[in-house]
């Protein structure tokens, strides 16, 4: 209550503590597969939070050991405060999933597909289910296609269903594996739209994705994982900060321009065509120094600067290696 007597009600509802906490999870498959090896995750309340890396990376076998739905080998995890799978009954109807892609009936409508669904969910009230499932389709933009086939749908369709189904009750997390993973660029665009409408409305989405752009564009927060292991985690703009950004020049001189800046120290010089590109030098040399030497050489430059670093620059420079994915 302020002095005059008027209640002020809270704005946003920000998640004290994790969301999901997870301490030296571990999962070996039992052909002998260490598919997650030790991960300490921890998703802020509130976040769109990428889960990114390459293609077997374990980003699903985390996934499904969160969800209970394979067992870890070791270690624990917490989904809203509670251990899983322990609370998993208490916890898991408060969290929406994505899974896999969805489990769809082709030869039933699109809101008799979520009927359905929801009918099999225990805990879901069957009086208010017809408008939980309009409200549903309207929110993932169904609304008009709702009586048409499932298999009539588009691959975009069809996520959008699978959303909305892990959308039928309230949640305070979802949890998304690779929403985007199949579906042209219109499709992804309306996916990473839904996923930024329902951030902000409190909803904490962690999602796993191997696109490292996708994750730049959509999420607050990050962790990267390769072979099973946890390279990083935190807020997205710190991650690409920490590694060092590229030299990027232009010139018609591009052999000289390489001659002088190795000359300067300068390392890991790459040429393509009249763009050469380089580390960005360390943090006590001028980069009006570099490119007076440049021009005091004769180097004519069209452009000369430091690029801004990518996640996928951090990528490398924590690995070592190429986010080289299949997908
Ligand atoms: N049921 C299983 N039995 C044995 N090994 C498995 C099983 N599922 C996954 N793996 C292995 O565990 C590793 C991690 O796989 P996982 O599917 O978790 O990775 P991912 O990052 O989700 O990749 P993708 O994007 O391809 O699904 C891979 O080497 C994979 O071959």
């Amino acid at each position: 209550m302020t002095e005059s007597g008027t209640v002020i009600e809270p704005t946003a509802v920000t998640e004290p503590g994790a969301v999901i906490e997870t301490r030296g999870l571990t999962k070996r498959y039992r052909g002998g597969q260490l598919a997650v090896d030790g991960l300490d995750l921890s998703v802020p309340g509130g976040s769109i939070f990428g889960f990114l890396g390459p293609n077997g990376s374990g980003k699903t076998t985390t996934i499904r050991m969160l969800m209970g739905l394979i067992e870890a080998t070791s270690g624990s995890a917490q989904l809203l405060g509670h251990p899983v799978p322990g609370a998993a009954r208490t916890v898991l109807p408060q969290v929406g999933a994505l899974i896999e892609g969805p489990a769809l009936y082709g030869f039933l409508s699109g809101r008799d597909n979520l009927l359905r669904y929801d009918s099999a969910d225990p805990t879901a009230d069957p009086r208010t289910r017809r408008a939980r499932v309009g409200q549903a389709l309207d929110r993932v933009g169904l609304a008009a296609a709702a009586g048409k086939k499932a298999r009539a749908y588009s691959l975009g369709m069809k996520q959008r269903l699978g959303l909305a189904a892990a959308l039928l009750q309230p949640r305070r997390l979802l949890v998304l594996d690779e929403p985007t993973n199949g579906l042209d660029p219109q499709g992804m665009r309306e996916i990473r739209a839904l996923v930024r409408e329902l951030a902000a409305d409190g909803t904490t989405v962690f999602l796993s994705s191997h696109l490292l752009d996708e994750i730049e564009q959509v999420c607050t927060h990050a962790a990267v994982m390769a072979r099973g292991r946890l390279i990083t985690q935190g807020p997205v703009a710190e991650l690409a900060a920490g590694a060092r950004g590229r030299l990027a020049v232009t010139t018609p001189d591009p052999g000289e321009a390489v001659r002088v800046l190795a000359e300067l120290g300068i390392t890991g010089i790459t040429v393509d065509g009249d763009r050469v590109s380089a580390e960005a030098p360390p943090g006590d040399v001028e980069l009006a120094d570099l490119s007076a030497a440049l021009v005091h050489a004769g180097v004519r430059l069209r452009s000369f600067g430091v690029q801004r670093a990518s996640l996928e620059d951090a990528f490398v420079a924590l690995t070592g290696e190429g986010f080289d994915v299949a997908g």
